[in-house]
């Protein structure tokens, strides 16, 4: 299995940016995660396109959009010239989805629907065609440092068996992507039960050494049972 970690910006130093983009590539980290909080769909307030776009030269490493926005499509277009990889969006934020998800495609973008912990996958009934990857939010979001709600993990099970039987019938990989709470002592678990890519704020910018903490995920993620 090949697992993916990608360190949430929001947890990092906003007044160094660039330099923090850098650093947590070099301690090993694969993607770098970003959150957009629209002061609307979530009550906090982060960065928007001009920023994604001012980080862009500092990394090849891909940028993952989630916006946590409502509207969506305006920004996610902006996004996607501003330089990101994968953008996803929740159900909620957007009036059609199948829509969404095919214009931030059509931008040249990975795409993906996010899920909030009381949000069910029926959202991807219709739509796993268009659906790069999947986000299950393991804390209701809006900000970083919250506890990771043991329940997310059934609905990692549930989005897993989605993927694994789409998998088998088309060939087409979709990432299984976990936001939330996550911490070395439960990335196991949540490998576990299915995710292959894991976003962790707090639990990487909120130490001094960034590798020590990415090596200690890596070690604990060679031991998950899949
Ligand atoms: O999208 C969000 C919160 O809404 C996350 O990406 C958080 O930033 C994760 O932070 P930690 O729980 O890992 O501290």
């Amino acid at each position: 299995m090949n697992f993916r970690i990608a360190p949430s910006l929001l947890s990092a130093d906003f007044a160094r940016l660039g330099d923090e983009v850098k650093d947590v590539i070099a301690a090993g980290a694969d993607i770098i995660h970003f959150d957009v909080m629209d002061n609307h769909y979530v009550p906090n307030l982060t960065i928007g396109p001009l920023v994604c776009e001012a980080i862009r030269p500092h990394t090849t490493a891909p940028i993952d959009v989630h916006l946590m926005v409502k509207p969506v499509d305006a920004l996610a277009a902006m996004f996607a010239k501003a330089g990101a990889d994968i953008i996803t969006f929740h159900p909620e934020g957007s009036e059609h989805i199948d829509r969404t998800l095919g214009l931030i495609r059509d931008a040249g973008c990975k795409a993906g629907l996010v899920f909030n912990p009381a949000t069910s996958l029926s959202y991807l009934d219709h739509v796993m065609d268009k659906v790069d990857m999947i986000l299950i939010m393991s804390v209701n979001p809006g900000f970083g440092g919250q506890s990771f709600i043991p329940e997310a993990l059934n609905k990692i099970r549930a989005a897993r068996t989605r993927i694994d039987e789409y998998t088998a019938k088309t060939g087409r990989e979709i990432w299984l992507e976990v936001d939330g709470g996550v911490k070395v002592d439960n990335i196991r678990a949540i490998a576990e039960a299915g995710a292959d890519t894991f976003v962790a704020g707090s639990a990487i910018y909120g130490q001094p050494d960034y590798k020590a903490v990415i090596d200690a995920m890596r070690a604990e993620l060679s031991q998950a049972g899949r």
